[in-house]
């Protein structure tokens, strides 16, 4: 016999675990299914870190993360857990690129404080960095760094003490669409009569059950942390800032940091990009070539870090080709949502992600344009295997 309920959630990660709290807030029976033993580190929601910014290239960003800002705070008030730590983010860049103006006009344009800096005075603000030749600055001021790890729990807590109900251990093994949606998994048999799926990088993998092809590509981080040569020369007590570059080898391929905090004396510093793994064999991907490529920058513009990891743990990214998210409809089945592809930079945005996915799957007119996000942007996908 199969157990009913109004919405069907797979995946407990920031974005599913966000998008159940705001069903059960709406008052629906929600099952929120996870394939793992919760907590877990093997999708891309784990680590103690994540920045929370306004500065974006594009104004859509910037303006959802409005409202980002003001439900994290909202969730910090009724948790009573600090979630949000305000560093500010640095943005350095080629001053005339196209990348790094397209970064500074969209703050200006949505009037986001920010602080610009000159070659001049840029040592007096941020010590023991090296400004590149030809490289602007400025500083996001509302920036920070968001707690991942606490923020997962507490909206899964958050969740569960509305009455909302989380299985973890158990895999989703089937999807069957129609007016009522079955859903088998390693361990039983669920309907409901809508289903959100946000698997993260098996997202592809449970797409195949319901026919469809997104052209999305996983990659493994590799999160490195660099020692200090004088311990706490860039903590975040003494106001070092994230950071983050606005051009990289490849285009979105930046370098970003973290001031260092969760590890003593380690200051976490990653490439916005790896190589492409199979979400259940990540473990063996084991290139490198990002940390030759941040050894070499750390050499150069970090002094006072020494240039060879620390520590080097993993993470995943789940990349769409224009690196905007997939926030959709299954575009054969209505009450299938879809929240994916959100490529490496989705954390911030998880309350506003579930708002929104609740409201698809809901059939309201969404709080945000999702033309960006839409399925049908990838043309040649769409004819897919629907
Ligand atoms: C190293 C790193 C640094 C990042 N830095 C930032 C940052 O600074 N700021 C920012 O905003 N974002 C950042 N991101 C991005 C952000 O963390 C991700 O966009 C976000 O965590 C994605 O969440 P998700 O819920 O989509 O995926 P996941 O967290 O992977 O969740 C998907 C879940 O679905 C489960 N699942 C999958 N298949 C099944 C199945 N068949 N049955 C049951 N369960 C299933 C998985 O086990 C997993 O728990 C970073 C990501 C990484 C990896
Ligand atoms: O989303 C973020 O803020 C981080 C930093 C820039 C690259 C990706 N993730």
């Amino acid at each position: 016999m199969a157990s009913n309920y109004d919405y069907i959630v797979i995946g407990a990660g920031i974005q599913g675990s966000f998008t159940s709290y705001q069903l059960v807030k709406r008052k629906k029976k929600t099952l929120l299914l996870e394939q793992f033993t919760l907590p877990h580190t093997r999708g891309s929601s784990h680590g103690q870190t994540r920045i929370i910014r306004k500065a974006y290239d594009q104004d859509f960003y910037t303006q959802m993360m409005d409202e980002g800002y003001k439900l994290w705070a909202q969730l910090e008030r009724e948790s009573g857990v600090k979630l949000y730590r305000r560093t500010g983010l640095l943005v350095m860049g080629p001053e005339n690129s196209e990348s790094y103006l397209d970064f500074k006009s969209t703050l200006e344009k949505n009037k986001t404080p920010m602080v610009v800096l000159t070659p001049d005075n840029f040592s007096q603000h941020i010590p023991n960095v090296i400004l590149a030749d030809g490289d602007g600055a400025f500083v996001d001021t509302t920036a920070g760094v968001l707690y991942a790890d606490r923020a997962l729990k507490v909206a899964q807590e958050h969740f569960q003490k509305l009455g909302g109900v989380i299985k973890d251990q158990e895999k989703v093994t089937d999807i069957k669409p129609g007016p009522i949606v079955t859903v088998s998994t390693s361990a039983g048999v669920y309907q409901a009569k809508g289903l959100v799926i946000t698997a993260g990088p098996w997202t592809t993998k449970l797409l195949t059950h319901i026919d469809l092809h997104l052209p999305l590509t996983v990659v493994k981080i590799n999160v490195c942390y660099w020692k200090e040569k004088i311990p706490d020369s860039y903590h975040v007590k003494k106001r070092f800032p994230c950071f983050l570059l606005t051009e990289g080898e490849e285009a979105g391929d930046h370098i970003y940091g973290l001031p260092s905090n969760e590890y003593p004396g380690l200051m976490k510093i990653c490439y916005h990009n790896g190589s492409e793994t199979d979400p259940d064999q990540r473990d063996k991907q084991t290139d490198t070539a990002d940390i030759d490529i941040l050894r070499r920058y750390i050499t150069r513009s970090f002094p006072g870090l020494i240039p060879e990891p620390a520590v080097v743990e993993s993470c995943m990214y789940t990349l769409t080709p224009d690196r905007h998210f997939v926030l959709d409809r299954h575009p054969a089945y209505g009450n299938i949502v879809i929240g994916a592809g959100f490529s490496g930079h989705g954390f911030k945005f998880g309350p506003v992600i579930g708002k929104l996915l609740c409201e698809l799957s809901l059939g309201e007119v969404p709080s945000y344009d999702l033309t960006p996000f839409r399925i049908s942007r990838f043309q040649t996908n769409l004819k897919s295997s629907l």
